[in-house]
C-alpha cells in the first residue's frame, strides 16, 4: 500500500512538473497543441489503450456510440450518481445515461474496461450539408494492451448484441396488417403498423398450466436455439397451429407468445394477397423477432380443392398447384395457390430472415389440406378447448381476484363447478362474459350464477341429445319399417305399373 501512494505521488509530482512547464514555455495559444503532444507521449508509455467512440463519425452516425450509450445505461442506473434520462420515441422505458465526465467501470471475459463520457462544444462550424449539433459527444473506452486481443472485437459485437436487444424489449410491439384495401404496390412498403398493445399474457391465458409451460418451454428453446439450428442446419423458424372452437383463446394465445417473446406481429389477410409473388414479397419483408399470423385459415384460401380434385379429369393439374379461386376464369396468375402458401411456410424464401414463428388458426382443423396439417410442417398442433375447471381458476382470478386457496377444497360451490364445467362444452369466451357482468357482486355469488349458467347449458345440452337420439331413433324406425314391409312398397309399384299398362293399353 506504501508503495502504491508513493508511486501516485511521484506521478502527480511529473504531472505537476509538466503543467508548470507548459505554463511557463508555452504561450496560451499553443498550450492545448502542447498538452495534446504530451498527452500522446504519456499514452505511449502506458499499459492502456484507449478508443474513442464519436456520436457523428464525419457526417453519419455513428451506431455504436448509441449501442454504447444504451448497453451503460443498464448498469449506469446502479453505478453512477448523476445520470442523464431520455426516453425515445415509441418506447415505454426510460434510459438511463452517464453525464459529462462521468465514469463507469465493466467487465468482460475477465478483463476490465472503462467507459468515459466527453461532451464539449463543437469548436467551430466546418460546412456540412447536414447542420452538426453543437455539442460533440464521444465514449472513451480505456482497456489494458495486454487485454485487447482477449477482447476485440467480441466484446463491441457483445454491445452491439445487447443494445439490439434492450431497444427491441423497450420499444412497443409493433402489429402489422398488410390489409389496406388498396393496391400494395403504391406505397412501396406492403404492411401497415400501429403499436401493439393486447395484454393478454400466458398468467391471463385460461388452458391446462401443464400445458401452457410446454408451449412456453418450446417457444423459449425456440427463442434461444440459435446455436441449436446453427449447428443442425435447420432454418431458425417454428410453425404453431392453433385450432379450436370459437372463443377459446386463440387470438389470445398468439397476444401472449408475442408478449412472452417480445416480438412483433405481422397479421396476414391472405384475401388481400392475389398472387404468390405478392406473397413471397410480404415475407421478404417481415423482420427478424416476428410472428406472422394468418388467422382462419380454412376461410382465407379455398383448401379443400385438393380433395375435389380427386375427382376431375385427369388432365388437370394437381390441385395444390392449381390456382385457387382461378379455375374457371383462367386468371391463374392473378392468385395465390396452396403450394404458394406452403412455399411461404417451408420454402427457400421462408428463410430469409430469422428467427421467426408462423402461426395457422383454424376453427376446423379436418377442413384444412393434408399437406397443411401433415407433421412437419406445423412444428406443433395446439388444441385450444372448451374451458376445463383449471382453466375457470385463471378465468376466476383475472375477473374476481379469486386468488388460489382462497376456498378451501371442499367448498360445496367449487366443487359442483368442478362437475359440470366440462359436461357445458363452453368457451372461455362465454365464461368471461358471465364473470365481467358478475364481477361487481360478492365472489360467491357471481360463482354461483356462473354454475347456473352452466347447469342451464347442461340441460340444453341433454335435451338436445334427446332430441336428436329420438330423431335418430325415428329415422331408423322408418328405415327398417320401410325394410320390413317390401310388399307394401312392390304394390304401389305394381299398381303403377298396372296404371300405365292399362293407359298403355287403354291407349292402344
Ligand atoms: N383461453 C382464454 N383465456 C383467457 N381469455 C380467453 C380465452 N379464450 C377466450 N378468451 C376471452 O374471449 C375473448 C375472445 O377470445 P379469442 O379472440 O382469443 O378467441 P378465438 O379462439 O381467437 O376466437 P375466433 O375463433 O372467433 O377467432 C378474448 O378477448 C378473451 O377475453
Ligand atoms: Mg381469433
Amino acid at each position: 500500500m506504501k508503495e502504491f501512494w508513493t508511486s501516485l505521488a511521484s506521478l502527480m509530482g511529473v504531472f505537476a512538473f509538466f503543467q508548470s512547464i507548459l505554463h511557463a514555455v508555452f504561450p496560451p495559444e499553443l498550450r492545448f497543441a502542447a498538452a495534446k503532444i504530451f498527452n500522446r507521449v504519456f499514452r505511449c508509455f502506458s499499459t492502456y489503450c484507449y478508443f474513442d467512440i464519436t456520436e457523428i463519425d464525419g457526417v453519419n452516425t455513428n451506431e455504436l456510440y448509441h449501442a454504447v450509450q444504451l448497453y451503460l445505461s443498464r448498469s449506469a442506473s446502479i453505478a453512477a450518481s448523476r445520470l442523464s434520462l431520455s426516453r425515445g420515441l415509441n418506447s415505454s422505458a426510460f434510459t438511463f445515461g452517464l453525464t459529462n465526465n462521468d465514469r463507469l467501470v465493466d467487465t468482460f471475459r475477465g478483463a476490465t474496461a472503462t467507459w468515459e463520457h466527453a461532451v464539449t462544444q463543437r469548436q467551430s462550424q466546418s460546412f456540412s450539408w447536414r447542420p452538426l449539433p453543437e455539442e460533440k459527444r464521444s465514449f472513451t473506452l480505456r482497456i489494458k494492451k495486454k487485454d485487447k486481443p482477449l477482447i476485440l472485437p467480441a466484446y463491441l459485437d457483445h454491445i452491439m448484441e445487447t443494445a439490439t436487444e434492450l431497444r427491441r424489449r423497450n420499444q412497443d410491439r409493433l402489429l402489422y396488417t398488410n390489409s389496406r384495401g388498396g393496391s400494395m404496390e403504391s406505397r412501396g412498403f406492403p404492411w401497415e403498423s400501429v403499436p401493439f398493445k393486447h395484454p393478454s399474457t400466458f398468467d391471463t391465458l385460461a388452458m391446462d398450466p401443464s400445458r401452457k409451460e410446454l408451449i412456453m418451454a418450446d417457444l423459449k428453446d425456440f427463442a434461444e436455439g440459435k446455436a441449436f439450428y446453427e449447428k443442425t442446419g435447420r432454418a431458425w423458424k417454428r410453425g404453431y397451429l392453433l385450432y379450436g372452437p370459437p372463443g377459446t383463446g386463440k387470438s389470445s394465445m398468439i397476444a401472449a407468445m408475442a408478449n412472452y417473446l417480445g416480438y412483433d406481429i405481422y397479421d396476414l389477410e391472405l384475401t388481400e394477397v392475389h398472387t404468390n409473388s405478392e406473397l413471397r414479397k410480404l415475407l421478404m419483408k417481415t423482420t427478424s423477432k416476428s410472428i406472422i399470423v394468418i388467422e382462419d385459415i380454412d376461410c382465407s384460401v379455398n383448401l379443400t380443392n385438393r380433395i375435389s380434385k380427386k375427382s376431375a379429369p385427369p388432365s388437370d393439374p394437381p390441385s395444390d398447384l392449381r390456382p385457387v379461386g382461378a379455375a374457371e376464369d383462367g386468371a391463374a396468375s392473378k392468385t395465390i395457390t396452396l403450394s404458394g402458401l406452403l412455399n411461404f411456410t417451408d420454402g427457400l424464401w421462408s428463410c430469409c430472415g430469422s428467427e421467426r414463428i408462423f402461426v395457422f388458426t383454424t376453427n376446423h382443423i379436418e377442413k384444412l389440406d393434408p399437406a397443411l396439417v401433415r407433421s412437419g410442417r406445423m412444428d406443433m398442433h395446439i388444441n385450444m378447448s372448451y374451458c376445463s375447471f383449471a382453466a375457470l381458476k385463471i378465468l376466476m382470478k383475472n375477473y374476481l381476484s379469486v386468488e388460489d386457496g382462497e376456498f378451501d377444497d371442499a367448498n360445496e360451490l367449487l366443487r359442483e363447478l368442478a362437475e359440470v364445467i366440462e359436461e357445458a362444452e363452453i368457451t372461455p369466451a362465454d365464461v368471461s362474459e358471465v364473470l365481467i357482468k358478475n364481477r361487481r357482486r360478492e365472489k360467491s355469488e357471481a360463482l354461483a350464477e356462473l354454475l347456473e349458467v352452466l347447469k342451464t347449458r347442461v340441460e340444453k345440452r341433454k335435451d338436445k341429445k334427446q332430441s336428436s337420439s329420438e330423431e335418430m331413433e325415428e329415422e331408423e324406425e322408418q328405415e327398417k319399417r320401410a325394410l320390413e314391409s317390401p310388399k307394401e312398397s312392390d304394390q304401389v309399384m305394381d299398381s303403377c305399373n298396372g296404371k300405365e299398362e292399362k293407359g298403355e293399353e287403354g291407349v292402344v
